[in-house]
């Protein structure tokens, strides 16, 4: 039977270092670190997630601002909002909610941003940095399930990892963080797709299997190895008759890969809450490093 890996437990440690941090800050009679978020339309869950943004800046001291556009808003309207972010000199940070809506070029609107404040790691330079391993913002998963691994003690070095999905923010620079050098790297990675033949044949044999792929109770028991590393990345609503009208599904059928696995996250309060942490870790970096503060 595995064990979990807590990810809200893990959440709240390092939102509680933070607050820490910011205490010292503010002792110091300096203007708290501020996080911007942009959200674009009316999209149930983006909109959830980014509430819950501000509810973690407000937790851990930061000064926070949402910035809602309708799903009308023209992309030269966004870049210019953009435009002044960058240059505005109380803003550390700022996302840009994804997916935005299709007549706005999302690439366009990733290259505009100013990548010292790029506290998603989604600029084109800060992917580049995070691949040749320099110092720079990790995407806030990738990131979060890093860290998570590194507080569990979790072996990493020599371990075949095989990851479910390619997207640019999870499957993508996951597999390129846990190729690198630096722990908890130095794993054996394989890149699984849509277009990979036989899935199950690659995590058979995975020591650590991470899913991203949005497919509900995707990965069962009788798909993974005895003893392997889960981390479920996926969550789907799946509507119900509850009283929310959904429940949250992850990638991983739970309980027939808890049976099997040695570690596993739960979705929710897995790698969901320890993405949140981390845009709290990254913007009090950008802070820091910002040439405002010195
Ligand atoms: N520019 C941008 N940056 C993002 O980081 C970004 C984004 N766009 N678009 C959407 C995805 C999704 N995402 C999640 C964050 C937290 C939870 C989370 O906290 N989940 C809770 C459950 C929350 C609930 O109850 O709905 C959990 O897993 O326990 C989930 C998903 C960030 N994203």
């Amino acid at each position: 039977m595995a064990e979990i890996l807590d990810g809200l437990k893990v959440s709240k440690e390092i939102k509680a270092e933070i607050k820490v941090e910011v205490e010292k800050i503010l002792e110091g009679k300096r203007r708290a670190p501020h996080l911007v978020a942009i959200l674009v339309g009316n999209n149930g869950a983006s909109k959830a997630y980014v509430n819950s943004k501000v509810k973690d800046c407000e937790e851990v001291g930061f000064r926070s601002s949402l910035l809602k556009f309708p799903s009308t808003v023209s992309e030269s309207e966004l870049l210019e909002k953009i435009d002044e972010l960058n240059k505005s000199k109380d803003v550390d940070g700022f996302i840009v909610q994804l997916p935005l809506p299709d007549q706005i070029d999302q690439e366009k609107i990733i290259l505009a941003i100013d990548p010292r404040k790029d506290v998603d790691g989604f600029h084109p330079e800060n992917f580049g940095k995070m691949a040749l391993e320099m110092d720079t913002f990790l995407p806030a998963t990738p990131f979060g399930i890093l860290t998570l691994l590194e507080r569990y003690n979790i072996e990493t070095k020599g371990k075949d990892c095989v990851i479910i999905g390619r997207s640019k923010i999870v499957g993508r620079p996951m597999s390129i963080l846990m190729g690198r050098k630096d722990f908890p790297g130095n794993s054996t990675v394989t890149l699984t797709h849509s277009y990979t033949k036989d899935i199950e044949e690659y995590t058979k044999k995975a020591d650590i299997v991470i899913t991203a792929l949005g497919d509900p109770h995707f990965l069962k028991g009788d798909m993974i190895k005895d003893g392997a590393v889960i981390v479920d990345v996926g969550i789907t609503r799946v509507d119900d008759d509850s009283a929310k009208g959904y429940y949250l599904a992850g990638d991983v059928d739970f309980d027939s890969c808890a049976a099997k696995a040695s570690w596993i996250t739960p979705v929710p309060g897995g790698v969901g809450p320890m993405t949140r942490a981390m845009l709290m870790k990254n913007t009090i970096i950008a802070y820091k490093t910002s040439v405002y503060n010195d």
